[in-house]
């Protein structure tokens, strides 16, 4: 790429704009050249506006430390200093949908890592490993927009992605029925143990909205597109149990699976880390060389050891058994904040880049 996009950072100091401003510290492609945040935030600088809330292990980028944060709800101006924006804005469902909307009629597309569109039906809910072809609703979308260029895009929910690529590469197996219980970490709420005592040595077995999306958003990753929507796949049938757990980063998921046609361990290890998809093809700059690793080793995949594989945007998997109930059973692991979240964006973001979907104003 000759130059770089100019990229927009919308909720730039919560904790996932955060990681998006560190993942694209370095990025081949792309430069963070506005940040935005609510109006407590705007008109000052972004290492102020942030103050002790930079929860990130690396240090705040330079680059970004003195830009002057913007008013998220002013639109156009925000639009006009960039090419495109990440969206991780905290606000209502109803006011993330509408703002979203606001900026892709501007000509600016919107890659999102909120929830609010990923049922819109012309909005695509991408893994770029596994459903990247659901991008070509972005045309009807626009249509229905009135935009040449803006659009939204989105990635599912953190919670999905250390189960919902396995079953993916599982797929010519037709696995019928699946029971989760995710283990998820504290950064998922954008807490740190700091700002949430209360999950230290501690378990909630709640969180809020977690297990509708578990269940129902795999299903729209492996839909159809029919007369310009995306139509939800009817099987596997998921029930899911999710559980708030001590841990900083990193979501884990205990898993049972039904096949129809039952494959042998072998054959689903070698579909695992066989597994890979446009971003391997295409050499995306944050694409994991390796998408799922598969562990021999009864103790893995372990939290501590094991969520920054690929730099936090590989799947860790293990414990592949047969079960007594189910066929097999199997434990997953992704890093929540990096492949569940901005990361997963990202790659979203250049594989749409890569496509022509992005790109200079
Ligand atoms: N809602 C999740 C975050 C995923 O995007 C969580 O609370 O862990």
């Amino acid at each position: 790429m000759e130059k770089k996009l100019r990229v927009g950072v919308l909720g730039a100091t919560g904790m996932v704009g955060q990681r998006f401003i560190a993942l694209l510290e370095h990025h081949p492609w792309y430069e963070v050249v506005t940040v935005a945040a609510s109006p407590r935030s705007a008109g000052r600088i972004y290492e102020e506006a942030v103050g002790d809330r930079w929860k990130m292990t690396t240090p705040m980028p330079e680059a970004v430390k003195k830009l002057v944060v913007m008013n998220v709800n002013e639109v156009e101006a925000v639009a006009a200093s960039v090419d495109f924006v990440f969206s991780a804005v905290d606000m209502t469902k109803e006011e993330i949908k509408a703002i979203e909307e606001a900026y892709a009629k501007t000509e600016t597309p919107v890659v999102s890592n909120n929830s609010a569109h990923r049922w819109t039906p012309d909005v695509p809910m991408v893994i770029p490993e596994v459903n990247p072809e659901h991008f070509k609703v972005i045309e009807h979308q626009r249509k229905r927009l009135g935009t040449t260029k803006g659009f939204i895009a989105v990635k599912p929910n953190c919670s999905i992605q250390s189960y919902a690529p396995v079953l993916s590469a599982w797929k010519e197996f037709e696995p019928y029925e699946v029971v989760a219980t995710t283990y998820q970490a504290i950064s998922g709420a954008g807490k740190t143990f700091k700002d949430w005592p209360e999950m230290v040595e501690n378990i909630i077995p709640y969180i809020g909205g977690e297990e509708e999306k578990s269940e129902q958003e795999p299903l729209r990753i492996w839909g159809e597109i029919k007369d310009g929507e995306i139509v939800k796949a009817a099987e596997p049938v998921i029930t899911c149990q999710c559980i708030r757990v001590p841990v900083l980063n990193g979501h884990t998921a205990a898993v049972f699976v039904k096949f129809r046609k039952k494959p042998s361990k072998e054959e689903l290890i070698e579909r695992l880390v066989n597994f890979k998809g446009l971003p391997q093809e295409l050499k995306l700059p944050s694409a994991p060389g390796q998408f799922i690793q598969y562990m021999e080793e009864d103790n893995r995949p372990q939290v501590t050891l094991d969520v920054d594989f690929e730099n936090g945007m590989g799947i860790s998997v293990g414990r592949l058994r047969e079960d007594t109930v189910y066929d097999y059973k199997f434990v997953g692991l992704s890093h929540n904040t990096v492949r569940g979240a901005a990361g997963g964006a990202v790659l979203c973001a250049e594989l749409l880049t890569a496509q022509g979907y992005i790109e200079a104003k």
